[in-house]
């Protein structure tokens, strides 16, 4: 990627013009433009094999055979979850957080109390000398998401982090994303197959579609919200009509516009529906 001409701003964290990703004859991005303002919180929608994970590695800086201009902020400031948690399944919990800080010299005791602090924020205060294996995949993703918090991100890059798990934890780390994004205000961009997860947490949904954008829409709700109000029934209209899915194609509820992993069937128990109801507020 070309350096931007006239580079990021102080309100920028990512501009790109024109990015494109080739693999052999196939183009996958083709002419990407792109300018996140900080802290903002954006949704990457789109089917599956549109590209998204693509044009998230390419931000990340993972990717470097990219064409085009952009400008990203650096590294060090850069933080980035996926799936599947990524903890070393030799390190503790609290060493997994600890991954990358300074572990010694003046700076040691501060980075570990922000671990410290980044897990007890998850929910995962007391776990801190658990090994992986001990955790369950939401306590996981928790646990990838406090190694991302006791960075300190300004830009935190999300690849389907929920796309495993089942339908209740999902809706708690929609709540717990919700309440770190409003309370550490890191530019955010998510990648997610699910409409309600964009209207649900973002303030922007972009739509990918045979390498561009086919939708940059603001998501103009109140928060906390609500899947009951009926303006976010018209979002989730909206994004599901760019991706080309029909109403009655779409399910009850937070049906993947292209196929994702399924939800735990315990999780459609009448208990656990129950309880995803109450759960639905997000950010309340
Ligand atoms: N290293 C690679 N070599 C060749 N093709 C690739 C490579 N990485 C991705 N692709 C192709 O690029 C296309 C977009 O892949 P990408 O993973 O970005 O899609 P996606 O929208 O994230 O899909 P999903 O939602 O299923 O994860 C796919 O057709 C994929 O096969």
């Amino acid at each position: 990627m070309a350096a931007y001409p006239g580079g990021l701003s102080a309100q920028t964290a990512v501009v790109l013009g024109g990015l494109a990703r080739r693999f052999g004859t196939r183009t996958v991005l083709d002419g990407i433009d792109l300018r996140i303002p900080r802290g903002q919180f954006v949704a990457l929608v789109g089917r599956s094999g549109s590209g998204k994970s693509t044009l998230l590695r390419a931000i990340a800086g993972i990717d470097h055979e990219v064409d085009g201009d952009g400008e990203i902020l650096s590294p060090e400031r850069v933080s980035v979850i996926f799936q599947d948690s990524r903890l070393l399944p030799w390190r503790r919990v609290l060493d997994n957080v600890l991954l990358g800080l300074p572990r010694r010299g003046p700076h040691a005791a501060a980075a570990e109390a922000r671990a410290r602090a980044a897990l007890a924020e998850v929910g995962l205060a007391g776990r801190e000398d658990a090994w992986p294996s001990e955790l369950s995949g939401g306590e996981a993703q928790r646990a990838a998401l406090a190694r991302s918090l006791a960075r300190e991100p300004e830009l935190l890059l999300a690849d389907e982090p929920f796309g495993a798990l089942d339908a209740l934890t999902r809706i708690r780390m929609h709540a717990l994303l919700s309440e770190v994004w409003q309370h550490h205000g890191p530019t955010v961009l998510l990648v997610t197959h699910d409409v309600e997860e964009a209207v649900l947490l973002a303030d922007r949904a972009l739509v990918l579609e045979e390498g561009r954008f086919c939708l940059d829409l603001a998501i103009d709700l109140p928060r906390p919200r609500s899947v009951k109000d009926p303006r976010f029934a018209e979002y989730r209209e909206r994004l599901l009509a760019a991706l080309g899915v029909r109403e009655h194609e779409s399910g009850s509820r937070t049906q993947a516009a292209a196929a994702g992993p399924g939800p735990d069937p315990e999780a459609d128990s009448p208990a656990a529906s129950a309880e995803v109801a109450a759960l639905e507020e997000v950010g309340s």
